[in-house]
């Protein structure tokens, strides 16, 4: 089912730091910020040679990434996202198996204009997933 590692999610409280700690002291590149008001983040990318890295910082009130920073102040991974075939058949089948996704269960579009579920951390070894179309 799971296919590529489509990137790595690390939560931050300042986005243009870790642009900048990224770009100035590791020599990556990183995109600009894009705002993402649907999912209450900010995000950036930064693009690797096998993955992404995407750096999520809270927008608006009612960020789902904004407990998470309160828990981890100096930032974390938050998730990890992986590719699927079909990610309607994917939720399907964890869904039958038990595996709760987060939400209505329905896929929205995610940073990359592609649909995305997110199974909870709790079923998945204390990691947030996120699945993506690929
Ligand atoms: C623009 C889209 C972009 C993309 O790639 O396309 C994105 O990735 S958007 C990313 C932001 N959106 C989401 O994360 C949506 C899914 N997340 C959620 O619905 C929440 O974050 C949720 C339900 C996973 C956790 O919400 P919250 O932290 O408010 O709830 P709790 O504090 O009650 O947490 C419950 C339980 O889970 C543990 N937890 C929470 N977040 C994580 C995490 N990222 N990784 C691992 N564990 C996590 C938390 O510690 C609680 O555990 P407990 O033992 O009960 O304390
Ligand atoms: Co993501």
């Amino acid at each position: 089912m799971i296919g590529r590692l489509n990137h790595v999610a690390i939560a931050v409280r300042d986005l243009e730091a870790a642009s900048r700690l990224y770009r100035d002291t590791l020599g990556a590149s990183v995109s600009a910020p894009l705002a993402q008001p649907e999912h209450g983040v900010t995000v950036v990318f930064v693009e690797l040679p096998n993955t992404k890295i995407e750096f999520l910082e809270p927008l608006g009130a009612s960020s789902p990434i904004a407990r998470f920073l309160d828990k981890n102040p100096d930032g974390g991974i938050h998730h990890v996202c992986y590719e699927v075939d079909d990610i309607l058949a994917a939720r399907d089948r964890l869904k039958a198996g038990g595996a709760r996704v987060l939400g209505d269960g329905e896929p929205r579009t995610g940073a990359h204009g592609k649909p995305v579920l997110f199974l909870h951390p709790k079923d998945f070894n204390g990691t947030l997933v996120e699945l993506e179309q690929a």
